[in-house]
């Protein structure tokens, strides 16, 4: 929860810091660790030393003891350490969730769905990689300065030798970081483009198959699914000739310490007992450097998919409020706003003001492209308002944190989009369903009877293979689902495009129970029948306010298709501006 009212800033600081003190933790049983696993070198001198030279089995017992116990807490530490991992991966994920959720549906809003699911991509990346062992390997390089001075102990030459082995290795994965770095970052890149374009192709399979589209489709997605194979080949063949490379290299670097020790004892300057001892020790030096260059590409693609998940969070959440706004009831203030969508040099809202009242009812009409969807969506606070802003009961709309927001708002857009649920779950909007409540937005909606008749009432899943609800059908469900929990403003855009007149007639007994509960309704309509329920018309023209007024006073202008034959005029009612508000 304390992720969802945090600022996107706080939060990612927040979440860096205790992702660094998890690591802190996580470091220090890495060094335990690393000093546990002398054990097995140490042990090896000992019985060479001591042993073997003195015969004495009480003695081998003793280091036994020793040498298993140490073990026994190596394993046990080893274990806390991938359990200490494995809760700053839950962590990390649980307290972005929400707050990337959000962050990615403000984002699709504008730039396509392909943003949400590669948000959710992205997360579950992070958590694997911090999860797996990879993350690991820096912790345990961190320690390889002790195992150097371990190896100088034992003898400066097998220092030298591990120092040079080091130095090698630390090479090649510069090397490795220099080929592949770049062009496996363009290869994700160009990999996540590529699933989120077919991802929104995908949707309208329908039409895809319909009329044949699927062969310039693919060729299209061949396209640019080339670049990114052709990206992630070059730079996966890269990166495994520097692992080849390396691990043959580390090899050849235990040969050259077997046969420095060997020359060393010939020479009577060290025991037997360290020349296993030092291969361990060097093994154990370059591990986690081989381990990481092996390793590169998951730490790119990680790195990739954490940039991307807080660009997403820092440059989305923070326009929102995070505290919550009790149920209220008020006027719907519209004061000067301006809209022009982000990149585009057109400007779709010019400068519209209007007042709307508790219980009265408003019809837009206009021609195609005047703006009247995007005018429905500023009043719902799906989009940010260039200049001006949406007041209701004088708190601005797009700022309101979203689900009080919800509580006090229906909706229902153009193109309906039930979600993957049951019905009754979709018209509780996918909360905790109140029976009552549903059953009230049902009968309100006029969807009572027509969702009795199907296969399971109102258990029946939306998306079932079996059953398929038709465009009228998901309109009216939709309607109830606007309807749900009494909102107090409920904004609905062309409701009646797919209705029958029985649909029709539902709507109208709907939008007047609606009125009568004190809603502010806002209806846009295509066709006119529905206009005999409004109080107020306000026509829309190229984003402009071209009347505004009672229903009887406008009503009688209006053509079949809502376009009005009179030229701009003073408008019936134009409030005065509010406040002064620029975005
Ligand atoms: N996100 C966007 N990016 C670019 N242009 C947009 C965007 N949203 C809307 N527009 C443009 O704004 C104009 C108004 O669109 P809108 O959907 O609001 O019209 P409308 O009056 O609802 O039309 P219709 O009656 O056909 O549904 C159109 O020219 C449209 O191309």
């Amino acid at each position: 929860m304390k992720a969802a009212t945090q600022a996107p800033d706080a939060l990612i600081r927040d979440l860096q810091r205790s992702f660094a003190g998890g690591l802190a933790y996580a470091g220090f049983l890495s060094f335990c660790v690393n000093i546990l696993l002398l054990t097995v070198p140490l042990f090896m001198i000992q019985v060479q030393e001591r042993v073997v030279v003195s015969r004495s089995l009480d003695t081998l017992t003793m280091l036994l003891v020793i040498a298993v116990g140490a073990l026994a807490l190596y394993g046990t530490i080893e274990f806390i350490r991938s359990l200490t991992f494995q809760a700053m991966a839950s962590i990390f994920a649980r307290r972005l969730n929400l707050p990337a959720l959000q962050a990615a549906v403000s984002a699709s809003l504008e730039q396509g769905s392909g943003q949400s699911t590669q948000a959710i991509r992205d997360l579950n990346d992070i958590r694997y990689f911090i999860a797996s062992s990879a993350i690991a390997t820096p912790l345990e390089a961190a320690w390889s300065p002790i195992f150097l001075a371990v190896l100088f102990i034992f003898h400066p030459i097998y220092g030298l030798v591990g120092a040079v082995s080091l130095l090698i290795l630390l090479i090649l994965g510069v090397l490795s970081d220099l080929l592949t770095r770049r062009i496996l970052k363009e290869a994700n890149e160009a990999g996540v483009a590529s699933i989120n374009e077919v991802g929104a192709s995908l949707r309208h399979a329908e039409t895809i198959e319909a009329m044949g589209m699927l062969p310039a489709l693919a060729k299209r997605w061949r396209g640019q699914q080339l670049a990114m194979i052709e990206h992630l080949d070059l730079g996966t063949r890269r990166g495994k000739f520097i692992a080849a490379l390396t691990r043959s290299s580390r090899m050849t670097m235990q040969l050259a310490i077997y046969a420095t020790g060997a020359v060393l004892i010939i020479r009577n300057e060290v025991s037997a007992g360290t020349l296993m001892a030092a291969s361990i020790l060097l093994g154990r030096l370059l591990a986690p450097f081989d381990s990481m260059i092996g390793d590169w590409r998951q730490w790119v693609l990680a790195a990739s998919a954490w940039k991307r998940v807080r660009d997403l969070v820092q440059s989305r959440v923070s326009q929102r409020q995070t505290v919550p706004t009790p149920r209220t009831q008020g006027d719907l203030v519209i004061d000067r706003v301006v809209f022009a969508p982000q990149g585009s040099e057109q400007t779709v809202i010019k400068s519209v003001s209007f007042t709307l009242e508790p219980g009265e009812v408003l019809g837009i009409v206009g021609p195609s492209g005047a703006g009247k969807s995007t005018l429905a969506r500023l009043l719902v606070g799906v989009l940010k308002p260039n200049v001006g802003g949406v007041y209701l009961d004088g708190h601005n709309v797009f700022l309101w944190e979203r689900s009080s927001f919800g509580d006090m708002v229906g909706y229902l857009p153009q193109s309906v989009s039930l979600l993957n649920g049951t019905i009754a779950e979709n018209i509780a909007r996918m909360r905790n369903p109140d029976p009552h409540a549903i059953l009230e937005a049902a009968r309100i909606a006029g969807v009572h009877e027509l969702i009795g008749r199907m296969p399971l009432g109102y258990d029946t899943n939306v998306n079932d293979g079996d059953f398929k609800l038709s465009g009228g059908q998901r309109q009216r469900i939709g309607l109830a689902r606007a309807l749900y929990g009494s909102p107090r403003l409920v904004v609905l855009d062309e409701p009646n495009a797919n209705l029958d007149a029985e649909g029709e007639q539902g709507l109208i007994r709907a939008v007047n129970a609606a009125r009568e509960s004190g809603a502010i309704v806002v209806l846009i309509a295509h066709r006119p029948s529905i206009m005999q329920v409004v109080d107020k018309i306000l026509v829309l023209r190229e984003g402009r306010i071209n009347q505004f007024g009672p229903r009887s006073a406008i009503a009688g202008m209006i053509t079949p298709g809502g376009l009005v034959e009179m030229e701009p005029a003073k408008q019936a009612e134009q409030p005065k501006p509010v406040r002064e508000v620029t975005a």
